[in-house]
């Protein structure tokens, strides 16, 4: 199964966007993955518009939105508006999630969900046929370089078993190292958001680090 890799682009070197983004290119990374933060759904910030609009001119790539805000609704023209391909809202930030994912899906990118470590399967369940990325949060949102939550294994489970129902692909988010990459294919794990447990700051390059995780 081809692995989609995501580098997290909150943990990027902003100082040299332009080198950043065509180093990855050249590594032939699938999807950018940028999280926007309101300060309020996660207690941090992160990306923004004009980081968003830096990368979009950079690339032709697909790039993604992990919306970490309150009324993602809201959002959701503004960054279709932007270039995204596809958007991650979180259930528990809509007060009508059903509605917010059929208007990403008319827009003509690709409806997703986010789901915390403390979301259970069962609250999200009615979503999973207007979905077609579950964003599986392996940390609590909001910033790099937390520890990786084992328990969140047994939801990624139930996750592929539910697959058989319904047609979506799953992504993992939070501490992904080569040892979890292996480990989580291995579960039935396609996508994989990749941050400083494994991709920047490394005294490696992207193009050497995709091949290997490609391998694992
Ligand atoms: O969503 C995120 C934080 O909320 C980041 O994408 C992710 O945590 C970055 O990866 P790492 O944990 O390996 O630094």
């Amino acid at each position: 199964m081809h692995k989609l890799l995501c580098p997290s682009m909150m943990v990027a070197d902003f100082t040299k966007i332009k080198e950043e983004v065509q180093e990855l290119e050249l590594a032939n990374i699938d999807i950018f993955h940028m999280d926007i933060m309101d300060g309020s759904f996660v207690p941090n910030m992160a990306l923004g518009v004009e980081d968003y609009k830096a990368i979009r001119s950079l690339t032709s790539k697909k790039m993604d939105v992990h919306l970490m805000v309150q009324r993602p609704k809201n959002y959701i023209k503004m960054f279709f508006n932007l270039g995204a391909n596809i958007i991650y809202i979180h259930p528990e930030s809509d007060q009508m999630p059903t509605s917010t994912l059929e208007m990403i899906k008319s827009l003509g990118m690709t409806p997703g969900i986010a789901i915390n470590p403390g979301t259970s399967i069962e609250s999200i369940e009615p979503l999973l046929n207007l979905t077609q990325n579950v964003l599986v949060m392996t940390v609590n949102p909001g910033f790099a370089g937390q520890p990786y939550l084992d328990f969140v294994n047994k939801k990624i489970d139930a996750l592929v078993k539910l697959q058989n129902q319904y047609n979506y692909q799953i992504f993992v988010d939070g501490a992904i190292s080569p040892q979890k990459v292996k480990m989580l294919s291995q579960r039935g794990v396609t996508g994989f958001i990749l941050g400083t447990s494994s991709l920047f700051n490394k005294d490696k390059g992207y193009s050497q680090i995709i091949q290997e995780l490609r391998q694992l």
